[in-house]
């Protein structure tokens, strides 16, 4: 709908300069001296310094209501009716609380377009119209409907009988410094219109105090129907914030604000909640709600649409501006969003989006709980921290979402339950070079956390008619909280009545708890807070079924509910004290403190960890590099050890050689090399012949050094026996002394038998050494090629590529080798041992005999010539000695000696022939074909760890002794 009066363009900055059509003035209005001019009520002397900066005229005391008197310095539009009755509005000069600090509030004012908005709507102001009231006309609704003063603006009324005026702009700017209880609108009305507010003039100006907290206003919504034709009863203007009805039960009802159809929501927002919202973000708790009749135009004001946003929005970019603004501050803002549908609280942040009408959600059922500190709240109740106007709005479109809406008569998505959007405003000061506030009690100041509240409300509509038995529900739980409403606040005026003092409002006697909704507002209702109540109407019954008639009268109720809420309710907010979060209830729910000092302690513990990961990764590592260091000092040892190892082999292996070789050398100067290449090791004695020992080096399959030694004992002819058969076939029998001459040739350096049988056993010593030696290098040998096997093995077997069987294959067949090696020499130390005891027990009974020889040779020496040594030789042979001669008896005796040696020898031999009877006898061996011996196999088998004894050598030793026996018999025969 058009507004029939010009209106200034927007964007212009300065007043009008065409004069408004003048208005006829009734005759009332003669009576009163008429109507004060706008310029005497607002603008054009209004300075255009912003928000803040009102006219001084309009400031009242700051602490004082405003007395009568002063009234005309405030807007006010003074009429007399008919009756004689005064209608006299008077704008207050603060509406709202004023930021304490003056001009660094102005100057800290967001530069949102909204508040220059206001401040160019303000210089824009029409220059004076014309107001006429009709005459006779009954002030408000008074009931009568006939003959009451409708204000009319003449000149301007629309074809249709609605009379549209701007609201007038910035009606609210004026304010105070600090003052935060004057009143919005004063009616000096002492006749009808005072009883139908249910105020008595007289006692206006006690009631003053606190209703400039209360903002009420009436939005008029546009007709939808085409053909809606207004009947010209209602008459809405915007200017002086009147709406009077015409028609029966009708009367003038002025309000805070009264919006016109082409009022947007951005002018709504304006006036009826931008200022309470800056308060809010100061300290005091602030409440809008939306009432009126189902579809309005409640959701529309609150929530708008993407292209004109409502109050809510608009709010939440507010509020973000505000935070911006004031950097010695810091917010933090929580927000949560329920509805009341059928008497039962819902979460809208903890339910799944969608329509859930009639639906049963298993939702934890809600419950109001007072506090002293907190007041009437919702428990439990998801509440999210919003850190963005997107945030803040992404939170509340997903709550819209959940909100119960359904199809109605009167509107295609009627909301059908109270809508709560609570924000909750933490702040604090910040403490000016602590912004991070690491230290806990250095990030507190002194003053503590403030918390305020927001409440955002949009209201069920009431209706009168519903279709289904479900909206008839809704319908009738809607109607009747919004009846306990209207009660309690029309009570809240009987309370003051009755006890005639403000501060009984306790709610002791008021049904608060006769709804969900009621109480939820107590506390607002109760003066706690700051409220701005918008009620929505709509002239004209276009689009509805319900009659013309009864939509007019809901109308009307609408505005009795505005016109007793103005009235009644009186606010008293105070701006919330700064709480400090050491404890209680209050200090537990700010959650701003609890965060920061979760911050620092997190952080703290964040650097801790850090501090300890960067210890950690350090020790970590020096662990790891030690573990390397050692591991790689492991492998560098082995290697060494292995190097050590071999090397050692291979010195032994030619120490070995070398001695060998040694052994080899002296063995041939000692014994002489018999013309096989055999040697006698024994040889020394001419009555012994002794095997040869050949002992060669050989390369191992690896390449490594191996001792491969075989020693067999080949029979030969003694050198003696040689010898003497040689002086035998020359001279028939050798002399002595040439037997002697041979024995020392071929005994060398040794010179006798005694030494030559030490010497024997030195070499025998010399050769067990060595072979203990090359049996530990070969155990050792055998354990690093075990050790080198199994750790082969097990790579093998870990790299999964299979395992290299060939290999360790060979290394078994190698250990076996060397098993068996080991076991053949261990045998054949056996043998030597026992070769060494019989050769040494052979030494001694020689020893003795040779004694006796030698001194028997040296007497047989002396008597008889050298040419007759060979004959000695034969006379000392064993027989009868000649029994003339004493030397003959001596040399019988030392004859004797020798023949008991050689028995000795014999003894020996017939030890080792027992032994070997003994162990033919007892399986241990078996004799062979050619007189060769061999150990039984299942001997072997059973004994295993039995050393093998060298029968074969044993044998060959035997035979070898045996011959040698034989020679001096033979030489004896
Ligand atoms: N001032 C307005 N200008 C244009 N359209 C409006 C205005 N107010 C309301 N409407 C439209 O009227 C319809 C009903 O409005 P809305 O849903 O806001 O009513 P309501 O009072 O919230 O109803 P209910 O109580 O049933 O939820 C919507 O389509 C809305 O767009």
């Amino acid at each position: 709908m058009s507004a029939s009066l010009p209106r200034p363009a927007r964007p212009s900055l300065g007043p009008p300069t065409a004069a408004l059509p003048a208005l006829p003035v009734g005759k009332t209005r003669k009576s009163t001296g008429g109507l004060p001019t706008p310029a005497g009520r607002s603008t054009p002397t209004t300075p255009r310094t912003g928000l803040r900066a009102p006219s001084s005229a309009f400031l009242p005391p700051p602490t004082s209501p405003a007395p009568s008197g002063s009234l005309t310095q405030s807007r006010s539009i003074s009429g007399l009716n008919t009756a004689g009755k005064t209608i006299r509005k008077v704008v207050s000069i603060n509406s709202f609380p004023q930021p304490p600090r003056g001009e660094a509030r102005i100057a800290s004012l967001p530069p949102s377009p909204l508040s220059t908005g206001i401040s160019s709507r303000k210089s824009k102001t029409p220059t004076t119209p014309t107001y006429q009231f009709s005459s006779g006309t009954p002030s408000l609704l008074n009931g009568t409907g006939e003959g009451k003063s409708v204000a009319r603006l003449i000149g301007t009324r629309n074809s249709d009988g609605l009379i549209s005026v701007s609201s007038p702009p910035q009606s609210r700017s004026s304010s105070a410094q600090d003052s935060y209880s004057t009143s919005a609108t004063q009616y000096e009305d002492g006749g009808e219109g005072a009883q139908q507010n249910g105020t008595a003039s007289g006692k206006r100006t006690s009631k003053i105090d606190g209703k400039g907290n209360v903002i009420v206003s009436v939005r008029v919504r546009p007709d939808s129907g085409a053909n809606e034709r207004p009947d010209g009863e209602w008459m809405v203007d915007g200017r002086k914030s009147l709406i009077a009805y015409n028609g029966k039960e009708g009367g003038s009802h002025y309000y805070d604000n009264v919006f016109a159809t082409h009022d947007d929501n951005s002018r709504v927002y304006d006036h009826i909640a931008k200022r309470l919202v800056r308060r809010v973000m100061e300290g005091y708790h602030g409440t809008v709600f939306a009432y009126g009749m189902t579809g309005t135009g409640k959701t529309f004001s609150m929530q708008g649409t993407a292209s004109s946003p409502g109050v809510i929005p608009l709010a939440i970019t507010d509020i973000f501006s505000y935070i911006r603004e004031t950097p010695s501050r810091e917010f933090l803002l929580r927000v949560s969003y329920l509805e009341i549908y059928n008497e039962r609280i819902h979460d809208l942040l903890s339910m799944p989006t969608g329509n859930m009408v009639g639906g049963n959600q298993a939702q934890e059922e809600i419950k109001l709980r007072e506090d002293s500190k907190r007041g009437v709240y919702a428990s439990p109740l998801k509440e999210e921290i919003v850190q963005s106007p997107t945030q803040l709005l992404r939170v509340i479109a997903r709550g819209d979402q959940a909100r119960r809406t359904a199809s109605t008569q009167f509107n295609a998505r009627s909301s059908r339950s109270h809508a709560v959007v609570q924000i909750v405003v933490e702040s604090r000061e910040r403490v000016p070079g602590n912004p991070a506030g690491d230290n806990k009690r250095q990030g507190l100041p002194p003053g503590g956390v403030r918390v305020s509240t927001l409440s955002l409300i949009d209201l069920a509509g009431s209706e009168k008619a519903a279709e289904t038995k479900e909206r008839r529900q809704e319908g009738s739980h809607i109607n009747k909280s919004l009846l306990t409403l209207g009660t309690v606040i029309a009570k809240l005026s009987d309370s003051k009545e009755k006890d005639g003092k403000l501060a009984d409002k306790d709610g002791k006697h008021l049904p608060y708890r006769d709804s969900k909704l009621t109480r939820l507002l107590q506390g607002a209702l109760s003066g706690n807070s700051l409220v701005s109540i918008l009620c929505t109407i709509q002239i004209g019954s276009a689009g509805s079924v319900a009659t013309a008639n009864s939509h007019t009268t809901e109308t009307l109720n609408t505005l009795k509910f505005a016109s007793r809420a103005k009235n009644n309710i009186v606010s008293h907010a105070k701006r919330a004290e700064e709480a400090l979060g050491g404890g209680g209830d209050g200090g537990a729910r700010v959650l701003l403190e609890r965060y920061r000092m979760e911050i620092v302690e997190l952080r703290k513990e964040l650097e801790t960890q850090a501090n300890n990961k960067n210890k950690k990764d350090v020790e970590e590592e020096k662990e790891r590099d030690a573990v390397e260091e050692r591991a790689r000092e492991k492998e560098a040892e082995q290697r060494h050890e292995e190097q050590m190892l071999e090397m050692q082999l291979a010195r032994t292996a030619l120490k070995e050689r070398i001695d060998h070789l040694n052994r080899l050398i002296l063995s041939s100067k000692s014994t002489g090399v018999n013309a096989s290449g055999s040697y006698s090791s024994l040889g020394m004695h001419p009555r012994y012949s002794q095997g040869s020992v050949r002992s060669s080096m050989a390369a191992s399959n690896a390449g490594r050094p191996m001792m491969e030694r075989t020693a067999s004992m080949t029979s030969t002819t003694s050198t003696i026996g040689r010898k003497s058969s040689s002086h035998r076939s020359s001279g028939g029998v050798e002399a002595p002394a040439a037997l002697l001459g041979d024995d020392e040739d071929s005994m060398g350096e040794f010179g006798d038998g005694t030494a030559s049988l030490a010497a024997q056993n030195r070499a025998l010593q010399a050769d067990l050494a060595d072979k203990n030696r090359y049996i530990q290098t070969l155990e050792k040998r055998l354990l690093q090629a075990r050790r080198a096997s199994s750790s082969r093995t097990s790579v093998g077997l870990a790299s999964g590529k299979g395992i290299m069987v060939g290999e360790d294959h060979s290394v078994s067949t190698l250990i076996k080798e060397k098993d068996a090696e080991i076991a053949e020499l261990r045998a054949r130390l056996d043998d030597k041992d026992k070769m060494v005891t019989a050769l040494r027990s052979a030494a001694r009974s020689r020893d003795n005999a040779d004694r006796v020889e030698s001194r028997a040779e040296h007497r047989i020496s002396e008597h008889r010539g050298s040419e007759h040594r060979g004959s000695q030789i034969l006379d000392s042979n064993p027989g009868p000695p000649p029994a003339t001669s004493l030397p003959s008896t001596s040399l019988a005796r030392q004859v004797s000696h020798l023949r008991s040696r050689t028995k000795s020898v014999d003894e020996m031999s017939r030890m080792l022939d027992e032994m070997i009877a003994d162990r033919v006898e007892t399986g241990q061996i078996i004799r062979g074909t050619r007189g060769s011996f061999r150990v039984a196999p299942e001997r072997q088998k059973e004994s295993p760890a039995e050393p093998p004894i060298q029968l074969q050598l044993l044998s060959k030793q035997r035979t070898s002794v045996v011959l040698e026996q034989q020679g001096p018999v033979a030489m004896e025969a």
